[in-house]
């Protein structure tokens, strides 16, 4: 009934989607194969998209060609950029989105994709030969070929989930599991963990009292995602803000002993940072009162996702809590919150193109690989994609690195740290977040997707001009001066000193509050200078000036750094031919197998000496 594909995708979240896509516009055959069409990229916990960290992976995605960003620009109920009062490192996009119309988008995406045929079905065993992957079997019992395959299966590997006292098999709320493929793989050599995670309980918002609640609207000049010309929406929903107080935890505390996560049901470890509720007044027994985001699911539902409550106590005690809660009097709850083990793949297993070690030509991504959010597995989606492309074409590998994307922060730490519970991005895993900033991820990466032939000319000529626009200004403003009597009255409004003498536009960009929109209001050279140009690149010009220094000081480090980062080791050198390395070092370099020295030097049990040794011996 099929002919061969090039690539079978198994699964069909955030991260098949993506991987789907990308292999597609390179000019693989596709199949995704998906248990449920009606459910693809579907939202499994929260409807939203973006936040700390996870808002610039999305526009790395983007810059290379993804498809995320769009999807999410489409989709937006309501934008926020979070983190706009400190440094430009750490704002972060964030969007509230109509979760249907998420779904909804991606199907019709995957549908104008050339190349991506779907089927729905569910796989339950791999075909593999010889160490090398060559299709998968499905419980409609057919075998279906292909020359590589990506595994992104989500929570739905061997899923338990537990409300109280009550277990049900399935992979997601109202979904079944998915048997068979964890099993033949620890048979084949591969080992296997398990994980959880929770989600909140949804309400009826036409029960809910806003008036005794915040609201808490989004951005006045809101932004997007993608850097492709998708329309910014200047419409939003309201989200709410309330709390919950001591009667609402006494009330959860009654129970703590039908928790399956108390009662030690539940063993697999769960995400630290977004703790449920019970674990919030467990581990936070200090703090009186909770934040609670109420948060609309979509554009014309009543739905309402109650962010903050995650939990998997008994639903009476769900509904009586929440009904304590200023605003949820009467609440009525549309579905109980719930937690869910299921199986995972430790990362280290994998290569950092998320090709297993084991087998040729199966590819990992997403959840299976032990991280949680569906930014972190849309982005391994879509470099699993690329990578499973250029294998089976003898290209190169895309690998990315540590100092040009949080991506490449993402894979170095699954492939080379591992991870013992579900892996979330932050900022601050980023150590030179400085560079990888949302502001900058298409002038970061176009590049890469030009090259990879997943960004057209077009787009990478407007980057090029961008850069160049907001190059032009920046000398601009070094040479262009104001007048006292021009900026006084501007900057005694922003709470800034009065100028005693003029000086340079760009002194006065320097300054902290101030801005170049707030120059171009009282200067009509800057204002001609800038006439034409779009905001981005303004800001562009801006983010420059005002940290020019510090980003050339972070350049430096990069590349001194790279020097021994991109000292290549070959993936079969025999590190039993150094004597003077650990044991440990030893084990862990042999399962690893490090690319460069870089990579080398962050696996732990491999110490600085080791390191140095390692140094001498690649370099003969
Ligand atoms: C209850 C819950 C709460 C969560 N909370 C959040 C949250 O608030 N925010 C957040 O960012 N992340 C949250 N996560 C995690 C988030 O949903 C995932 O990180 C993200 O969706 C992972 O994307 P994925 O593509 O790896 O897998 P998924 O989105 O889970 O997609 C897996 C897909 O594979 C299909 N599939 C699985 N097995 C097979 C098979 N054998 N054959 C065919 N198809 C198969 C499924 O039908 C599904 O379409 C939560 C997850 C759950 C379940
Ligand atoms: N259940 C799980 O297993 C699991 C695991 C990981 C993440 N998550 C969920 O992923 C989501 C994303 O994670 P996150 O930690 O970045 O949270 P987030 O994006 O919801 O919040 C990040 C920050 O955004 C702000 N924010 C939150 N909700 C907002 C709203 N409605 N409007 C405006 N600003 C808001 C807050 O300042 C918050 O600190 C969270 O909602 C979390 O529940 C769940």
């Amino acid at each position: 009934m099929f002919s061969k594909y090039d690539l079978i995708v198994v699964g069909a979240g955030h991260a098949g989607c993506e991987a789907a896509a990308a292999a597609a516009n390179l000019g693989s055959s596709v199949l995704l194969i998906t248990m449920n069409m009606g459910t693809i990229a579907q939202m499994s916990c929260n409807p939203a998209m973006g936040g700390v960290a996870k808002g610039q992976i999305v526009r790395e995605v983007d810059a290379m060609g993804g498809y995320s960003g769009i999807i999410s620009d489409k989709s937006t109920i309501q934008f926020r950029m979070l983190n706009k009062s400190k440094g430009p490192a750490m704002w972060s996009p964030r969007a509230q989105i109509d979760r249907m119309r998420f779904a909804e988008e991606w199907r019709l995406a995957l549908e104008r994709t050339p190349n991506v045929d779907m089927w729905q079905d569910s796989v339950i065993g791999l075909l593999v030969k010889d160490n090398t992957i060559y299709g998968v079997k499905t419980s409609l019992g057919m075998e279906i070929e292909s020359r590589a395959v990506v595994l992104t299966n989500g929570t739905f590997l061997n899923g338990v989930m537990h409300i109280g006292e009550k277990k049900f098999g399935g992979g997601r709320t109202a979904e079944r599991a998915s048997t068979g493929i964890t099993e033949q793989l620890v048979e084949l050599g591969m080992e296997a963990g398990r994980m959880k995670t929770g989600t909140p309980p949804r309400v009826d918002g036409r029960s809910l009292d806003y008036t005794k609640m915040e609201e808490q609207w989004g951005d006045e000049n809101p932004g997007k995602f993608s850097f492709t010309d998708t329309e910014v929406s200047t419409d939003q929903r309201c989200c709410w803000i309330t709390y919950t107080n001591g009667d609402v935890h006494e009330t959860l505390k009654e129970g703590f002993e039908k928790s399956p996560m108390f009662t030690g049901r539940i063993k697999g470890l769960g995400p630290r940072y977004c703790p449920s509720i019970e674990d919030k007044i467990n581990r936070f027994a200090e703090r009186d009162r909770h934040q609670i985001f109420v948060e609309p699911e979509g554009w014309n539902t009543c739905e309402i996702y109650v962010n903050g409550f995650s939990t998997s106590l008994p639903e009476d005690v769900q509904q009586r809590a929440l009904q304590l809660i200023p605003g949820f009097e009467n609440a009525k709850m549309f579905r109980p919150g719930y937690a869910i083990e299921y199986d995972f793949f430790p990362p280290t297993q994998l290569s950092l193109t998320l090709e297993t070690k084991l087998i040729s030509n199966l590819f990992l991504a997403g959840q299976i690989n032990g991280t949680t959010g569906y930014e972190e597995a849309a982005c391994q989606g879509f470099m699993a994609g690329i990578n499973a492309h250029q294998k089976i074409n003898d290209k190169h590998e895309l690998i990315m690195k540590r100092s040009d994307s949080y991506i490449g922060v993402l894979i170095d730490d699954l492939v080379t740290k591992g991870t013992e519970e579900p892996y979330r991005m932050f900022t601050s895993r980023a150590e030179h977040r400085l560079l990888l900033r949302q502001d900058n991820a298409d002038i970061r990466l176009s590049p890469i997707g030009h090259e990879l032939g997943l960004i057209s000319d077009e787009r990478l000529e407007k980057v090029t001009q961008k850069v160049a626009a907001a190059d032009a200004l920046v000398k601009f403003t070094r040479s262009q001066g104001i007048e006292m009597a021009d900026a006084n009255p501007m900057l005694e409004g922003l709470g800034s000193s009065a100028l005693n003498q003029n000086v340079k536009i760009h002194s006065l960009v320097g300054r902290p509050h101030v801005g170049l929109q707030d120059i171009i209001k009282v200067s009509k050279p800057l204002a001609e200078a800038t006439k034409g140009l779009d905001n981005e690149t303004i800001e562009q010009a801006e983010i420059k000036i005002k940290y020019e220094s510090y980003f050339e000081k972070e350049n430096e480090i990069v590349a001194k750094m790279l020097k021994m980062e991109d000292k290549e080791i070959k993936p079969d050198f025999d590190y039993n031919k150094i004597v003077s390395i650990s044991k440990e070092a030893r084990e862990k370099l042999f399962k690893i197998k490090p690319r460069t020295l870089g990579q080398a030097s962050r696996i732990s049990g491999v110490s600085p000496s080791d390191i140095s040794v390692l140094m001498v011996h690649i370099s003969k």
